[in-house]
């Protein structure tokens, strides 16, 4: 796999992520989710520059001028809920992109350290031949990430597969990269230390859906 991580190099990036990770400033769920939109736009940049492109010619009202264009057919699916503000943030770049949104969540049954993932809802187009990009700001164990791509299987082979995320866990990102084709790329914003006994980044931010969306209610 190709490990791409962006907090390695000093940009405005670091802003956004120290804003989502400090325990004040993240409780300002607005603020929150145009950060994580933020970052979905800067991975977004830095991602398109592995893109195909293709020498094109656009017709200006004086006369014509000729640039490189991206031409892969790219498909965005983002993992529920937490997924949502980094979806937006990765539109917002690809206007013409198609969209998949996949459930993928933790259910604790009873002992709130052990849980497993519950896949349900999927809506997805025809994946065969297709750039697909995989989104989910949180990459703990890489099981939810893993559980989406099998789900996704079914709907065709994408020519390439490029998983975006904005925090990441050391073993996480190991498990996906035993787990993924070594074609893969991993657009990531940071990648920490280690999980807790909960499962949870450490140091992380916390719970992204929850900080996005308001806390839920475990049933
Ligand atoms: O790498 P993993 O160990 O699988 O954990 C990461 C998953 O956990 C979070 O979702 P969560 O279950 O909290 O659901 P939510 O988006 O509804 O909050 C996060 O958004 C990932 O989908
Ligand atoms: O640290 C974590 C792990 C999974 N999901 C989150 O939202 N945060
Ligand atoms: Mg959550």
């Amino acid at each position: 796999m190709h490990i791409h991580n962006i907090s390695n190099q000093n940009s405005i990036l670091n802003t956004f992520l120290s804003e989502i990770r400090h325990v004040n400033i993240q409780k300002d769920s607005m603020r929150f989710r145009r950060n994580i939109e933020r970052i979905g736009e800067i991975l977004s940049y830095e991602m398109s520059k592995t893109l195909n492109f293709c020498a094109q010619t656009i017709e200006t009202p004086l006369a014509n001028s000729n640039i490189n264009l991206y031409d892969d057919n790219i498909v965005l699916c983002s993992i529920l809920r937490a997924g949502v503000p980094l979806h937006n943030g990765l539109l917002n770049y690809f206007d013409t992109a198609e969209n998949a949104f996949i459930s993928a969540y933790r259910h604790h049954k009873h002992d709130p350290e052990s849980f497993e993932i519950i896949v349900e809802y999927l809506a997805c187009p025809n994946l065969e031949g297709k750039t697909l990009i995989l989104a989910d700001p949180m990459l703990a164990t890489g099981q939810s990430m893993l559980a989406t791509f099998e789900a996704l299987k079914p709907f065709g082979t994408p020519k390439e597969v490029h998983l975006i995320s904005v925090i990441g866990a050391q073993e996480g990102v190991d498990f996906i990269d035993n787990h993924f084709d070594k074609n893969t790329h991993l657009w990531i914003a940071a990648i920490d230390e280690t999980l807790n006994d909960k499962g949870y980044i450490i140091p992380g931010l916390g719970d992204a859906g929850d900080l996005a969306f308001g806390e839920k209610l475990q049933k």
